[in-house]
């Protein structure tokens, strides 16, 4: 299980995490929520180990940790596979036994041959994105932490990784936090999902879900992102205005989704 035992943070005397409790148990996908400049990263880093906390403490009781950022941070002279094995090889794992686990998970991931030779230079943004979670796959992850790992991508190839994730993570058993600030994306995908206030971040709701990924009815993941933002510590939290009045509500049912979440195809 990984604890976040009254985390706090600030920078330059400004407070950026204000006490955050929470907890991420086996096999359990839970998304942080939270507008843009929030702390998710901050929250992200500390659950990492990456940066200490001004007060609280994080106990991570998974021994395999993996991380995926918001930009791919792949080495420029190592081809596809050779990125997606590069963890593998800090573990020892020989050469051709690292490089056959990594080509296995990119041909999941979509790539075909052709591709795995390749330098990042000559991947599209996706592509290296998608070379950035194989090389977190790879490892075998037991807790995976993820900062907004399929923003960069067009929105099928999202939803794949989405499925993928459910099912090759958490499938398996895997604990997975995962960071976002896009509505559909979270219920699409959390078995609960956590939603911070803006800065100092506070957690203002934790709120159990049915994960979406895979469903069929493409309209279920935006009924589902309404009905989370009806609650209002939600509302409020993500920025869209304030309860109106039923009429009103009926009338914009459809605004905070477009303010939160991406437009088709991005
Ligand atoms: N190393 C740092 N030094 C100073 N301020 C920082 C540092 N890292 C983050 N901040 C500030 O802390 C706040 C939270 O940043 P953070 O990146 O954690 O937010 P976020 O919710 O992940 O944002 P986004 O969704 O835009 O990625 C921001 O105001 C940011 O400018």
């Amino acid at each position: 299980m990984l604890v976040l035992d009254g985390l706090s943070l600030s920078f330059g005397g400004a407070p950026v995490l204000a006490g955050i409790d929470l907890a991420v148990r086996p096999g359990e996908l839970v998304v942080i929520l939270g507008r843009s400049g929030c702390g998710k990263t901050s929250l992200l880093r500390l659950a990492a180990g990456m940066v200490g906390a001004d007060a609280g403490r994080v106990a991570n009781g998974f021994s395999r940790t993996a991380m995926v950022f918001q930009e791919p941070r792949l080495l420029p002279w190592a081809d596809a596979r050779d990125n997606a094995a590069f963890a593998l090889k800090a573990q020892g794992v020989r050469r051709g036994a690292r490089r056959a686990a990594a080509e296995a998970i990119l041909r999941r991931l979509g790539f075909a041959d052709g591709d795995l030779s390749k330098r990042p230079a000559a991947l599209s943004g996706g592509m290296q994105q998608r070379v950035a979670i194989a090389r977190a796959f790879a490892l075998k992850p037991d807790l995976v932490l993820m900062d907004e790992p399929f923003s960069a991508l067009d929105v099928g190839l999202r939803h794949d990784l989405q499925s993928l994730l459910r099912a090759e993570v958490v499938g398996a058993g895997a604990a997975a936090l995962f960071v976002t600030h896009d509505v559909t994306e979270a219920v699409r995908i959390a078995d609960r999902i956590v939603v911070l206030s803006p800065r100092p971040a506070r957690v203002v709701a934790d709120l159990p879900q049915v994960p979406l990924a895979g469903a069929s009815d493409p309209a279920a993941a935006y009924e589902a992102a309404a009905a989370l933002l009806r609650h209002p510590e939600v509302e409020r939290a993500l920025g869209a205005p304030s309860a109106p009045s039923a009429p009103a509500r009926q009338a914009t049912e459809a605004l905070p989704l477009a303010r939160v979440a991406p437009a088709p195809g991005r």
